[in-house]
């Protein structure tokens, strides 16, 4: 079976050839919470884990795809794809692809299963895990990174990707071509630009709610030595240990950095607006996910009490769909757009997101991290940079420093850019021994654990 790097020198154009025969989604777990890797005021003891995705073809072709979870409940999401299964296997990517928008249909409204969303929790992220494998095979096919892939497209082919239903009181089909034609120009400079400097990136691993203040300092050191100058921390149970905290680190990175706060969604409307304010004196430049993902108007209320301290509000890792987002933006309830590759509906829905924030002129930072996060977003906010904002103003990706080693093809980080990924695919493979260690409750990282 071909798999891997070397897909790119073979002649695999001929897309009649990869008629998708067999789909098999695994159960991976890492075991992060044991040393509070990716803890939070809500998630204090997350395992990052993901639903894991091949697709295999008649030609020997493959395509890779994951949606993140955290540990528990990722059997329910394996289930969920494969109860989607039966809507891609006999498909030919060819006729996948040349009518994407409605094969994002056939997934997402199929008249019984979209009983279980539609288009949010366990179903949508289900729906992710099967499209990112369908992209990661389509650029593989073309023997190129997937932002290469989209950033080759002509606007029109794009478009037909995106399912308008339920936006175009705010973007029309015609209207995503205009901003799409119009961001032509410029284009190979910016992406000659990226080849050479990278996409601007922050850093969230020096600072998880779990990590005590000594393991702060000294990732905090580490991380200002190579290069980093935007940083994340996690706020939200406990006020006096977040003055304390955002103290260590506004002090260690001093006034010309940047600093962003991350609550998960831990308080009432009222009490984010108290407790931000509270943390105001360290300058933070936004407050992420302050209540629930759901409150659009909460969040407008969150955002326009903390204007005038200078204080953004951030959210989108929990956003659900297009729609959500959609709404976010009319009610001005966000500042920063925070893209997920794994909770919208693949590049086709994050594409519609983009497509608004840029009308609406609200910067794009992107969620990354988890396992895989950082690999496959990459890839989209290259593509937003090149052909759709053509601004780098306000505008960074999130990178933690965890789990690369177990992919084929992981991030490079230089001077605190995310290089544009050489490789032709969405970047989503993991290695088959990871893959077999991690694997739940059978493999062998598990097998002797009582989790
Ligand atoms: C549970 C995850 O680690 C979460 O804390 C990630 C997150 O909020 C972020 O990266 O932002
Ligand atoms: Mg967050």
């Amino acid at each position: 079976v071909l798999r891997g790097k070397n897909l790119g020198k073979f002649n695999f154009r001929d897309k009649m050839l990869h008629k998708i025969i067999n789909l098999t989604v695994r159960d991976v777990r890492f075991p992060t919470s044991l040393d509070q890797h990716g803890s939070d005021a809500m998630h204090t003891d997350p395992d990052y884990s993901a639903a894991y995705v091949v697709l295999d073809t008649d030609s020997g072709l493959t395509g890779f795809g994951l949606t993140f979870t955290l540990g528990k409940g990722t059997e329910i999401v394996v289930c969920a794809v494969e109860a989607l299964a039966r809507l891609v296997v006999g498909k030919c990517l060819q006729e996948i692809v040349s009518d994407f928008r409605g094969f994002y249909r056939l997934l997402t409204s199929d008249s019984q299963m979209r009983w279980l969303g539609p288009e949010k929790g366990v179903i949508h992220l289900a729906t992710a895990a099967v499209l990112n494998a369908v992209w990661d095979l389509w650029a593989r096919t073309e023997g190129k990174p997937l932002w290469k892939l989209l950033v080759d497209m002509e606007p029109k082919q794009l478009v037909s990707c995106i399912d308008f239903r339920y936006i175009t009181d705010v973007l029309t089909e015609e209207e995503a071509l205009d901003l799409l034609v119009k961001a032509q120009e410029g284009k190979q400079h910016r992406e000659d630009q990226m080849q050479k400097e990278g996409y601007p990136a922050y850093t969230t691993s020096c600072a998880w709610l779990g990590y005590p203040d000594e393991q702060l300092k000294q990732l905090c050191t580490d991380a200002l030595k190579s290069g980093w100058t935007r940083f994340k921390v996690k706020v939200g149970a406990d006020l006096e240990d977040d003055v304390r905290r955002c103290r260590i680190i506004r002090q260690m990175i001093g006034p010309d950095n940047t600093l962003m706060i991350d609550a998960n969604q831990r308080w009432d409307v009222a009490e984010a607006i108290s407790w931000v304010s509270k943390l105001a004196e360290f300058r933070p430049l936004w407050i992420e996910e302050p209540t629930s993902p759901d409150d659009i108007l909460g969040h407008a209320a969150i955002s326009k009490a903390l204007a005038p301290l200078g204080i953004g509000v951030a959210t989108g890792e929990q956003c659900q769909n297009r729609v959500m987002f959609k709404q976010f933006l009319q009610a001005s309830a966000l500042q920063f757009v925070q893209i997920d590759s794994c909770r919208l509906g693949s590049v086709n829905e994050n594409l519609a997101v983009l497509l608004m924030a840029h009308k609406f002129n609200v910067p794009v930072c992107p969620h990354a991290g988890g396992v895989g996060l950082c690999e496959l977003v990459q890839h989209l906010i290259l593509f937003d940079y090149i052909c759709v904002s053509a601004d780098l103003r306000n505008r960074m990706c999130e990178y933690v420093d965890h789990l690369h080693e177990h992919f084929t093809c992981p991030v490079v980080i230089q001077d605190a850019h995310y290089m544009p990924p050489k490789d032709p695919g969405y970047s989503c493979e993991m290695l088959e021994s990871t893959v077999q260690r991690h694997q739940y409750p059978e493999g062998n990282v598990w097998k002797n654990m009582k989790k």
